[in-house]
């Protein structure tokens, strides 16, 4: 059997996702016209699917000024929701584009444990790799030695450089040696591991502080983004996240782990909606290459269920 397109294992990733909110839609619409009651109908369907109260009004508004009183089939509010979803979801798509002068550019990437961070930075190397730029990583995360080894293994099997340093290691001494060994290497990209300990937020901080100094020091500009990443079934708590790291970190971008098999990628609208940060990328696998861009109409298509 040949292998699944990225399109296909989108689809698949998001199924229950979809499936929800197509089957919450397809039971909204019950009278041949659409009109105040079917329109409440849609919004609790968006809302019960993750997109949230806001997005799910602002979605209404729209479909209420261009249809209602027409008649609509289930198909055609199907489209007509993912119509407006892309809206929602085309200003944030931003791919993380490799412009610094001069090299590297220096991505942070911060979340919690187990939001997916590490096999992020390991796609995210992968994706730059395939479009020919030199990658480096940097094991900022010394608060646990198996986190410096994961990220070694990973380092790896992409086939880039790593830095590192030993556990209890101090994160701006790595990051400023592997800035300093990237200029002369001739690294594009250095993706950042860091220890993202939201359980202690001082702690973060003075940490994320103390990077960012010893940054500027080789270039003001320095790190140039700061990713969050975000495991996509923690739901609701993962907006709550956002809302701390922006505080803490400055989060310049976003990308949303683990929509395969969770029913609540409607969050990634919700997010979209509520913060507008960018939106790099989209996790759905644990593959080395479940991670593409974000493209919002495809993604809009998905989330409403139509193949
Ligand atoms: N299904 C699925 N699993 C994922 C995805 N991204 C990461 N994972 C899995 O989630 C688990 C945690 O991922 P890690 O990358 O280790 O997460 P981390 O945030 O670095 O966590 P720590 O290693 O605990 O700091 C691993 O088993 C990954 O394989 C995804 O998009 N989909």
């Amino acid at each position: 059997m040949s292998k699944p397109s990225w399109t296909e294992r989108l689809f698949g990733g998001f199924k229950k996702t979809s499936e929800r909110l197509s089957e919450n839609l397809a039971e909204a619409v019950t009278k041949a016209k659409l009109d105040d009651a079917t329109l409440d109908d849609v919004e609790d369907a968006l809302i019960m699917s993750d997109l949230g109260p806001s997005a799910a009004a602002r979605i209404r508004e729209r479909l209420k000024e261009k249809r209602f009183g027409l008649e609509i089939s289930a198909d055609e509010l199907k489209q007509a929701v993912a119509d407006e979803i892309a809206a929602i979801l085309r200003p944030v798509a931003k791919p993380l584009e490799i412009t610094a002068f001069p090299r590297p550019q220096v991505l942070l990437v911060i979340g919690v444990n187990g939001s997916g961070k590490t096999t992020t930075i390991a796609k995210l190397a992968h994706l730059f790799v395939e479009d020919d730029y030199n990658v480096m990583l940097a094991a900022g995360d010394t608060f646990r030695a198996a986190a410096i080894g994961q990220l070694q293994t990973w380092a790896d099997r992409v086939g880039v450089p790593i830095v590192r340093g030993p556990e209890g290691g101090d994160p701006a001494s790595i990051v400023f040696d592997a800035v300093k060994e990237g200029t002369e290497i001739g690294t594009d990209v250095l993706i950042v591991d860091t220890a993202g300990r939201l359980q202690n937020k001082r702690e973060l901080m003075d940490e994320l502080a103390k990077i960012r100094k010893v940054l500027g020091r080789l270039n003001p500009e320095a790190p140039h983004d700061v990713v969050l990443v975000l495991d996509a079934t923690n739901g609701q708590n993962a907006l709550s996240q956002i809302d701390v790291f922006k505080e803490v970190a400055g989060v310049t971008g976003l990308v949303m782990t683990k929509l395969d098999g969770t029913a609540r990628g409607g969050v990634l609208v919700q997010a979209a909606e509520k913060y507008g940060l960018p939106i790099h990328a989209i996790g759905v696998g644990e593959k080395i290459d479940d991670l593409r861009p974000f493209d919002p109409a495809l993604v809009a298509r998905v989330i409403a269920g139509i193949a």
